[in-house]
């Protein structure tokens, strides 16, 4: 049908950070743009981009569908139904639609539901935030109800990203990122959970500081600096995701139950062969995707360490574990990994790749008391999570989410930019591997 730069635009139904994102790069790549957010952005969006003469703010997404050929809707996951049944019917005939939104089952749910016959689907999802240079990142496509041409139009348009191209259906999606995304999230929640209820700030502890702890602490505060709703929706939707952060509180509370009873071989034999499952042969003699140098440059905290301080890395132990139970292995998940997923799955191999240090949490866990109050802190948070995805309700989601930021807050600045450097060095390094 010849839909070309010269002839076609693209459409983007919500400006935030994402669609932001997507309206530059697309216009600077030299397609038009038709963009809005709700109608009371309007002006304020319209003197953001009054420079760029390719992107076009409307006052809603009704006079965006009925002239664009490929529309984005870039929403809140949580209102993308309503946001669909509203505009859907004023996109233009024989366009093609797609969304951002984390979960892909509620949002082609809602394309079904109120797109009109003639609009074919191919959706998309960037596993990047806003901030994060798209090239070399996982960019799914996902041909839900489009012809082959439809696909190529889109990934024609999406390809000044330079981004990895990773095709799946929706289904595929959404049970990968349950695990890359939903359970690396509740982890870390977890983490930052349990340092409020026990009043620390992490990096302001000796025995918290360098290695694998700044990995924690500043992804941790990188989560929590960020909107409560992305992280709410693509948990709380995801239809994978309930089971699959379930099994990470029930692992965490199994182990700790373990801990605390003084069950040394039980726990050993049960970490141990999780770990066999999970880092199988065949492995050992690749470079780890993280290393002590690299771990140590990025501390918030101004004292120096001189050995790893010991710790029982329940959160790490836990997470081997749960995919173990779960007959995943993480590595097959790289073709739809985030940045945090691959800096999670490099701390976890740190520790299981190295049969003493695994060997010392694992006495520690079970001889030194040190860590048993924030491992017990642990535990409820991992649990409260689980339960708060699975009620499914958004606003006690919110609630929990923002208390805990707010604790944090004053730390954030210095926690981003700490966190973007070692976002760009570990990912440099983490690109080689598969
Ligand atoms: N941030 C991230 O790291 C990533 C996010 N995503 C997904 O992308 C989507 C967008 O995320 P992000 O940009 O971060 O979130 P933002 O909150 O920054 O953007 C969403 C925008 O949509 C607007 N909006 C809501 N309702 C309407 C409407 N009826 N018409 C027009 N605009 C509307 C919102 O306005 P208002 O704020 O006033 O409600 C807001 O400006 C989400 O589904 C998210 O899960 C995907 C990849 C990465
Ligand atoms: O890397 C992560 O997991 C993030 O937190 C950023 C993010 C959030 C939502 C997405 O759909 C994709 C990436």
């Amino acid at each position: 049908m010849g839909r070309t730069k010269e002839t076609a635009s693209i459409g983007i139904i919500g400006m935030g950070d994402m669609g932001k994102m997507y309206a530059q790069r697309l216009s600077d790549a030299g397609w038009r743009i038709n963009a809005c957010d709700r109608p009371e952005n309007q002006e304020s969006l319209q003197q953001e981009f009054a420079s760029q003469p390719l992107i076009t703010i409307f006052p809603n997404g009704h006079l965006v569908s009925r002239i664009s050929d490929y529309i984005l809707y870039s929403v809140e996951a949580g209102v993308i139904d309503r946001v669909v049944a509203q505009y859907g019917p004023s996109t233009k005939e024989g366009a093609i639609v797609g969304g951002q939104t984390s979960c892909k089952a509620p949002e082609l749910a809602a394309f079904e539901k109120h797109l009109p016959p003639d609009v074919e689907i191919v959706s998309c999802h960037s596993l990047h935030g806003p901030k994060v240079n798209p090239e070399g990142q996982p960019l799914v496509l996902i041909q839900h109800r489009a012809s082959d041409e439809a696909l190529q139009f889109v990934d024609e348009i999406l390809s000044s990203f330079g981004s990895k191209h990773v095709y799946l259906t929706g289904e595929m999606h959404d049970r990968i990122t349950a695990d890359t995304q939903a359970v690396t999230h509740a982890a870390f929640l977890s983490m930052g959970t349990a340092w409020q209820a026990n009043k620390q700030f992490p990096w302001e502890i000796s025995r918290w500081v360098g290695g694998i702890e700044n990995v924690k602490i500043n992804i941790t505060l990188r989560i929590y600096s960020n909107k409560w709703h992305v992280y709410a929706g693509l948990a709380i939707l995801n239809p994978s995701a309930k089971a699959q952060i379930r099994q990470y509180a029930d692992s965490v509370t199994d182990l700790y139950k373990l801990m605390i009873g003084g069950h040394r071989e039980e726990l050993k034999r049960r970490v141990k062969a999780a770990g066999a499952s999970v880092f199988r042969e065949g492995t050992e003699g690749q470079d780890l995707l993280l290393k002590d140098e690299v771990l140590d440059r990025f501390s918030l905290s101004n004292q120096t360490r001189e050995k790893s301080p010991p710790n029982s890395h329940l959160s790490l132990l836990a997470i081997v574990d749960c995919w173990s139970q779960l007959g995943i292995v993480p590595y097959d998940h790289m073709i739809c990994s985030t940045p945090l997923f691959r800096l999670w799955l490099g701390v976890t191999e740190y520790l299981f790749r190295n049969p003493e240090l695994l060997e010392e949490a694992l006495d520690i866990a079970i001889d030194d008391n040190t860590f048993r109050s924030d491992d017990l802190e642990f535990t409820f948070a991992a649990r409260a999570w689980s339960d708060c995805v699975s009620f499914g309700d958004f606003e006690s989601y919110r609630d929990r989410f923002e208390r805990i930021a707010q604790y944090f807050a004053p730390q954030f600045p210095e926690a981003a930019k700490l966190g973007n450097e070692m976002m760009k060095t570990i990912l440099e390094k983490t690109e080689k591997r598969p």
